[in-house]
């Protein structure tokens, strides 16, 4: 299981925290919605889930072990603008393989096409972009992903087209899945189970008002 539990982080030391108190649970094979209002903090929890970013306390542990400091990662971070997150000047074919040795067959099985390869990043849409992104971070110590809002610049055929795959994956390899997402009704129909980040920062400040009133 992916556990976090009571995570505090605030962006710089003054600053108000975004996220105080904040758990959560993903199992393997798992797709866990989150939703909540711009600005609460959904994108600062995932990143802080995928090792990016360090919190003030609390913990993230992956099937019991705590996130390594450096090297692999078993989270993996798929951002809503893979473009960003990729070199350049590198062809598809070499930032497909610089984590992991992928065969034909898995290429083919995300209808990634022989073409595509040596092309540049620019050179894709929007969606053959995000399969090229969800293959490369499918090495095999992936154990889970964070989806950040992955689907949100795609139209309804592009967005169901990345989420069949996605649930493929989840299902064959036992990987559980964190979906960010303002749109709750696309987190319905493809997450076996949804929370609203709000919501909980809610229920944090309730029950940290009745300590206070206790
Ligand atoms: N590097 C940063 N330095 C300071 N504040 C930051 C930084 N990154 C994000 N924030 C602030 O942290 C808060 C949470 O941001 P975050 O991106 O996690 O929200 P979000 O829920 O993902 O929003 P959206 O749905 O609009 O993407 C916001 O108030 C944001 O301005």
């Amino acid at each position: 299981m992916l556990e976090a539990r009571d995570l505090v982080f605030g962006h710089a030391r003054r600053a108000p925290l975004v996220l105080d108190g904040v758990g959560l649970t993903i199992r393997p094979g798992e797709i866990l919605g989150l939703s909540g209002p711009s600005g609460c903090g959904k994108t600062t929890l995932g990143r802080l889930l995928a090792g990016h970013l360090r919190p003030r306390s609390g913990s993230v542990h992956a099937d019991g072990s705590p996130l390594p400091a450096s090297g692999f990662r078993p989270v993996q971070l798929l951002p809503q603008t893979p473009l960003l997150a990729m070199n350049p000047r590198w062809r598809i074919g070499r930032i497909l393989t610089e984590a992991w040795k992928l065969s034909e067959a898995d290429r083919a099985g995300f209808g990634i096409c022989a073409d595509w390869l040596d092309r540049y990043p620019h050179e894709l849409s929007g969606g053959q972009l995000q399969r090229v992104s969800i293959l490369r971070s499918l090495a095999p110590g992936t154990r889970y992903l964070v989806a950040d809002e992955i689907t949100g610049a795609l139209d309804a055929i592009g967005q169901a087209e990345i989420w069949t795959l996605l649930q493929a994956v989840t299902r064959q390899r036992a990987i559980g899945v964190l979906a960010i997402s303002h749109d709750r009704a696309l987190l319905s129909r493809i997450a076996d189970a949804c929370l609203c980040l709000s919501e909980m920062t809610v229920a944090v400040d309730q029950r940290n008002d009745q300590r206070i009133s206790a």
